[in-house]
């Protein structure tokens, strides 16, 4: 993306039922968008197939997620499907301050605090699954979870769903290109908000002057 002007950076957060497509719309952003960073979460959960440490997760340990919270180097935390998961503040306090974007996989507790603790730089997507059946298949095919943590998953789909009516958009991710471009244009408009274009007062100025 070219900039005349510097951007104060953005934090993006995609929420879903599980299975809803969150991780795969987020490699698709990550591998198109060289201005946006994944925020790579902890969690006490093992990890799965094909699963990097440090790249999807930092997996750890109870005791080590609990002297994280305790020092507060958690931006947000919050206990899913019976594992802990949460947000490193350096890491994502670091990408902002370089003018890029945050990318932010959490579930709906997670991104109530992070409104908390930055309402104006948060951007929040919920996607929505085309169908409940189509939800079970694409867990299932996944292939990575067992059949009671698919059922556990599935049991909290409706749950998790009510929590739409808290997040700025909405995307129903029926076909993945479409769902992606849309995703793309939040993005894009966001990032042109007359607040995060930094000097732009100063810009508007110099061409008012130039006249
Ligand atoms: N639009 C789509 N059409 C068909 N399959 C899809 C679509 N979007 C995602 N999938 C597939 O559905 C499965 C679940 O997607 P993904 O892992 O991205 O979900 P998730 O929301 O990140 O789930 P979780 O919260 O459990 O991490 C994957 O196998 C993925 O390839
Ligand atoms: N509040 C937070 N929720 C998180 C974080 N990282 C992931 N998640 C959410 O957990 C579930 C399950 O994820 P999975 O990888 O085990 O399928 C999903 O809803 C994620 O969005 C986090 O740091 N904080």
């Amino acid at each position: 993306m070219s900039e005349i002007l510097a951007r104060r950076g953005l934090m993006l957060v995609l929420s879903s039922p599980s299975g809803a497509g969150k991780t795969t719309l987020s490699r698709r952003l990550l591998a198109d968008d060289t201005g946006v960073e994944l925020s790579v979460s902890v969690t006490t959960r093992k990890p799965r197939p094909g699963e990097i440490d440090g790249k999807d997760y930092h997996f750890i340990d109870r005791a080590t997620f609990d002297v994280m919270v305790e020092r507060r180097e958690l931006l947000e935390w919050a206990e899913v499907f019976g594992n802990c998961y949460g947000t490193p503040r350096s890491a994502v306090e670091k990408t902002l301050a370089g003018g890029r974007d945050v990318l932010f996989d959490v579930d709906w507790q997670g991104t109530q605090q992070l409104r908390e603790a930055a309402r104006v730089d948060l951007v929040s997507v919920f996607i929505l699954p085309p169908s409940v059946e189509e939800l079970e298949r694409r867990l299932r095919s996944r292939a990575q979870d067992s059949d009671d943590v698919i059922h556990g998953r599935m049991s909290k789909a409706a749950d998790e769903m009510s929590h739409y009516v808290e997040y700025d958009y909405v995307i129903i991710n029926h076909e993945i290109d479409r769902a992606f471009g849309e995703l793309r244009a939040i993005l894009g408009a966001e990032r042109l908000k007359r607040d995060r274009q930094v000097g732009l007062g100063d810009f508007v100025r110099t061409l008012r002057a130039n006249v």
